[in-house]
């Protein structure tokens, strides 16, 4: 296939492109590069350093088999500060990217939604079918463009699957975390155990869960790209497939912390904060849709997770 990787600089489409140039398949990068790399971009590939509204010229006449559309804002706590930004970027962005996609005719798109398409569910492990009352902005605006897909595909023969990750982390294909302000769990888990910067704060110790903190599902990179490759031939003309990508197990932030202790072999220092705006309890996921549909199952658990990342943010390589 040849495919545009909107948003291929980053950490998760950078696997991604990887794994597809593995493959056999052709790949174009389009990304603006304001939380991703230029030096990600493996060579041979073509980086069209430009915002996502321009993905028509791209498409244009260029004979593209899918689009892979990762670019967006994705965290949570800076969405509640700045949710202009976020409905800009991910809603107006897609929205033009939607219609380039319509417009040049091509037949198949992959997008990165989230688990925070679902807020604070009332029961775990999540189902596709569960309500969609997101917490914060982010959220917000995948859901919005879940919705947007979901018009398009029934407007037109388009094939859409939207992947809603879980809380994605570890390494693999010689790419890491690497995020300039970087706010999510393990990497700075990781970078307070080596003893870098400040010791990590511990957003709140009093959610209503065992050990009163917030529980999230975990899921490898490498089993993400996986699925995706997997997406690519999963939706008929016309469906839009909406499927979680998590292991089913879920990890507390304490418990996340004592396997950070275990892999590294050096304490994490850390302290209590107060709770971050947006954050839900808990968030498991159920796959079985992935299962069934795309044929997917995880292979890696949260030791393989943190040991690739450790690796990663101690060598600059990956393990897989
Ligand atoms: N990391 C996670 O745990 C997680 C979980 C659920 C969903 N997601 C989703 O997965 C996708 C990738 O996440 P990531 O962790 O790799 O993030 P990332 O920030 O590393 O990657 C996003 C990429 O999109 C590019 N980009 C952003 N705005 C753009 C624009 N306007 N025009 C062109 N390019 C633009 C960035 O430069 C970056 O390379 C996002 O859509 C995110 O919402 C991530
Ligand atoms: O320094 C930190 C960082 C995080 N946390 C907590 O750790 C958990 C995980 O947080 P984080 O790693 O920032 O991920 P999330 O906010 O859960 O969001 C990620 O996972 C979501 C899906 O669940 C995706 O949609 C988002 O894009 C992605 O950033 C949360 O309970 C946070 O409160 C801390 O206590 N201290």
């Amino acid at each position: 296939m040849k495919a545009l990787v909107v948003g291929g600089a980053g950490y998760i489409g950078s696997v991604v492109t990887r794994l597809l140039l593995s493959q056999g398949h052709e790949v174009v990068i389009l990304d603006d590069c304001s939380t991703g790399h230029a030096d990600s971009v493996p060579s041979g590939v073509e980086l069209v350093r430009a915002d996502i509204g321009t993905a028509g010229s791209v498409l244009a006449g260029a004979g593209f088999d899918a689009v892979l559309h990762f670019a967006a804002k994705s965290l949570v706590g800076e969405s509640v500060r700045e949710p202009g930004l976020y409905w800009r970027t991910n809603v107006v962005g897609t929205r033009a990217l939607l219609d380039a996609i319509t417009e040049y005719q091509v037949p198949v798109l992959v997008f990165s939604s989230t688990a925070a398409t679902y807020g604070d569910p009332e029961t775990v492990p999540i189902l596709e079918s569960a309500a969609t009352r997101p917490t914060s902005p982010y959220g917000a605006s995948k859901l919005a463009v879940d919705m947007m897909i979901t018009g398009e595909c029934a407007a037109t023969e388009l094939a859409a699957v939207s992947l809603r990750y879980f809380n994605v982390a570890g390494a693999a294909l010689g790419v890491g975390e690497r995020h300039g302000v970087e706010t999510h769990l393990i990497p700075n888990a990781i970078r307070a155990a080596r003893g870098l910067g400040e010791p990590l704060q511990v957003f709140g110790d009093d959610w209503p869960t065992p050990d009163g903190t917030p529980i999230r599902d975990y899921v490898h990179v490498l089993d993400l790209a996986r699925a995706h490759v997997r997406a690519l031939t999963a939706a008929r003309p016309g469906e839009h497939l909406i499927c979680n990508l998590g292991s089913g197990d879920g990890s507390s932030v304490r418990e996340v912390l004592t396997a950070v202790e275990r892999v590294s072999g050096h304490a994490v220092p850390h302290s209590v904060g107060p709770r971050r705006a947006g954050d839900p309890a808990r968030l498991i996921a159920s796959s079985a849709v992935a299962r069934h549909r795309l044929g997917w199952t995880p292979e890696l658990g949260l030791s393989e997770m943190i040991e690739d990342a450790w690796h990663f943010h101690t060598t600059g390589t990956t393990i897989r």
